[in-house]
């Protein structure tokens, strides 16, 4: 179980986060939605600890990991799909699924990655991931790395972004296999009704604070009733 405890992350006096308290529970799948620059990247970035709280606590299986580098959580199963991925210079498709995995993964492995991704893997096998990939092609590889590790904890940061229609309906029918398996925590911030559907839990984020969580049941209809097709408030 991850639990955040009175989280707050200030910059230069600029609070990005204020108070947040929460528990995801084991297997849960909560996805994390609200307007733009509310803070949810941020919370992701602090949960992997790319970003360190500027006050409050984070426990992950009982264990305070407030202090705890990247590199330590990644020790602990805890994982995230960046929303702006890096790209590797010189390292193939095929290196990079197999390092994420911790050992050598057989091609038709690497295949059914590549397939929850909506990628075709003889296409991609052996291409390095530099800038030859398209935006979009590099974030589904990276979702693919991500699923491609044994993980008590996944981070999806907006795993929709820049992905095309179709590969966005593949995605979506991976996410659901992993609803279903119920075999991790998965964390997925994003702004599509269809991945909320999907959810055990939404929370919405909004500057900076937990404005409110709940079922799917109980939040997704106010939600869909609270913004004209624009954006804007009703
Ligand atoms: N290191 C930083 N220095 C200054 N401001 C920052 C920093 N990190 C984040 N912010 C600001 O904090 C706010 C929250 O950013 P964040 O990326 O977490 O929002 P978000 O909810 O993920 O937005 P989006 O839906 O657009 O992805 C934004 O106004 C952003 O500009």
């Amino acid at each position: 179980m991850l639990e955040l405890k009175h989280v707050s992350f200030e910059v230069e006096g600029k609070h990005i986060l204020n108070d947040i308290t929460m528990t995801i529970a084991d297997n849960q799948f909560t996805v994390i939605t609200g307007p733009n620059g509310g803070g949810k990247s941020t919370l992701a970035k602090i949960i992997m600890g790319i970003e360190k709280p500027t006050s409050g606590q984070i426990l992950f299986d009982g264990e305070d990991i407030t202090e705890l580098s990247v590199d330590e959580r990644a020790k602990r199963k805890i994982g995230y799909a960046f929303q702006q991925p890096p790209r590797f210079k010189g390292m193939s498709v095929r290196h990079l699924l197999s390092l994420a995995h911790g050992k050598d993964l057989d091609e038709d492995v690497c295949c059914s990655y590549l397939s929850d991704v909506g990628l075709c893997s003889k296409d991609y096998l052996d291409r390095d991931v530099d800038a030859s990939l398209s935006g979009g092609e590099v974030k589904r590889i990276e979702i693919a790395t991500i699923l491609a590790r044994d993980l008590k904890l996944s981070i999806f940061d907006e795993p929709e972004a820049g992905i095309d229609l179709w590969s966005f309906a593949k995605l979506v029918e991976t996410f659901q296999h992993l609803q279903a398996q119920s075999k991790q925590s998965i964390i997925l911030i994003s702004h599509q009704e269809r991945i909320m559907q999907l959810a055990d839990e939404i929370i919405i984020i909004e500057n900076g604070r937990m404005k409110t969580r709940g079922t799917r049941e109980a939040i997704l209809p106010s939600l869909m009733n609270e913004f004209e097709p624009c954006g804007l408030k009703k």
